[in-house]
């Protein structure tokens, strides 16, 4: 429930500085931190949590309205090196409300001490962002990539599995005096529709990323939304998306993730949803296919639909495959490597309004570690993958978050 108070807040710093000296508070105390600015947003939030070992949830977030308030970051696969987290937002500043911050009770309870913290850290302090304590993930080569393209091939072909998405991780030396939170401005700046976020966490890591996929949103309208995108191609100097021409190879990748979607209503016998689509959209310099859905939670007696979707699309066949099971066996037979956070899901629940969460699928992002960025990008395979074309598919999504390490 977002029960966050109000409190008018003027420190002696521009509102840049205020959400990085909060920033500085929650590193510098080894607490988790979350700064995110929604798809065509002007500003950008964040969201620090006092209440650090409340933060390892094991369990996806509810998203009830009266559920609590705060961040999801949640990975691909449950695992011990990679916890769900859900961030219980203890502070909550909003950079288009700059003399204001919320805090939970927990946060209200110890404002003093808080606001001593706050006080003493120096002017431009340094940022300790978190490290992951798992080591860097193996980064496939050309020939390794496109082997596995090949494996994943064959098991379509052999009716193992109907669809799978194969992806790799890549190492980049971070370029000298690189900044994180100018990076994030930079993504901001570059991507408006993207879902724009920086979340830093002990034992997790510090993960950044614009991401173009909503897995999961219950708006202030009251309907429960989500969509199919799959198919890439780039988007060609010159030419406007609506122009691009898709082969029967995405039509199909991506008719089987609206079918995945689809499946998800049947489950729960629901059959009031809106699909619109597929038509074609720009995530930067790439073109994908997207189908949206919409549900109408006012008009139908779900009173849960978002949060049992979400147990349900997650992971959806835009990240996995289809049957999902035989997909996610596939990928950790073969893949050779952990994705960890990426395409797993993040986005805050209840904060700062209750009753609206959105969710994101993680997806064009990067870990960040003191000396290098791990980027991660994955390809949809259907039986007429060629396996050049898919890594060829993979540097061109690798260009989106990879354009910050220039
Ligand atoms: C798995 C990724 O993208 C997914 C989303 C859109 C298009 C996709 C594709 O064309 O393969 C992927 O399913 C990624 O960006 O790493």
């Amino acid at each position: 429930m977002s029960s966050l108070q109000r409190l008018p807040w003027h420190p002696d710093l521009a509102p840049a500085a205020r959400q990085r000296q909060l920033v500085a508070l929650a590193l510098s105390s080894g607490r988790p931190v979350a700064l995110w600015r929604l798809p065509g947003a002007s500003h950008a939030r964040l969201c620090l949590s006092l209440r650090v070992e409340a933060a390892y949830v094991g369990l996806p977030p509810a998203l009830e309205a009266t559920s609590p308030a705060g961040f999801a970051f949640f990975p691909f696969q449950d695992s011990d090196q990679n916890p769900p987290l859900f961030l219980p937002a203890d502070l909550f500043f909003d950079l288009a409300w700059p003399d204001e911050i919320q805090v939970s009770a927990t946060a209200a309870a110890r404002l003093p001490a808080l606001r001593q913290q706050f006080m003493a850290l120096p002017v431009e302090a340094s940022l300790p962002w978190h490290v992951s304590p798992q080591p860097a993930p193996a980064a496939a080569s050309q020939p390794e990539y496109e082997a596995l393209v090949q494996t994943g091939v064959a098991a379509i072909a052999s009716g193992q599995v109907q669809k799978v998405v194969s992806s790799r991780a890549v190492r980049r030396e971070l370029p000298a005096g690189f900044d994180v939170l100018a990076a994030f401005e930079e993504l901001q700046a570059r991507y408006p529709n993207a879902f724009v976020s920086v979340v830093s966490a002990p034992g997790v890591g510090t993960w950044l990323g614009a991401t173009p996929e909503v897995l999961a949103e219950v708006g202030a309208d009251g309907v429960f939304r989500t969509m199919a995108l799959a198919g890439t191609q780039p988007l060609l100097p010159g030419h406007r998306p609506s122009e691009a021409i898709w082969r029967q190879k995405e039509i199909e990748e991506q008719a089987l993730v609206a079918r995945y979607i689809v499946n998800c209503f049947k489950q729960l016998r629901l059959r009031e949803y809106q699909e619109t689509g597929p038509r074609t959209v720009a995530a930067g310099e790439v073109l994908h296919l997207r189908t949206d859905f919409a549900v109408d939670l006012r008009k139908v007696p779900f009173a849960t639909l978002g949060t049992d979707m979400l147990r349900l699309l997650h992971p959806t066949s835009a990240v996995g495959g289809m049957p999902r099971q035989a997909a996610l066996d596939f990928i950790a037979r073969h893949e050779g490597y952990d994705r960890a956070y990426y395409s797993g899901f993040l986005g805050p629940v209840n904060l700062p309004d209750a009753g609206v969460a959105r969710l994101y699928v993680n997806l064009r992002c990067l870990q960040l570690r003191p000396t290098e960025a791990i980027l991660y990008a994955g390809t949809g395979l259907t039986v007429d993958s060629d396996p050049a074309r898919e890594w060829q598919e993979t540097e061109l999504k690798l260009r989106t978050v990879g354009a910050i390490l220039k």
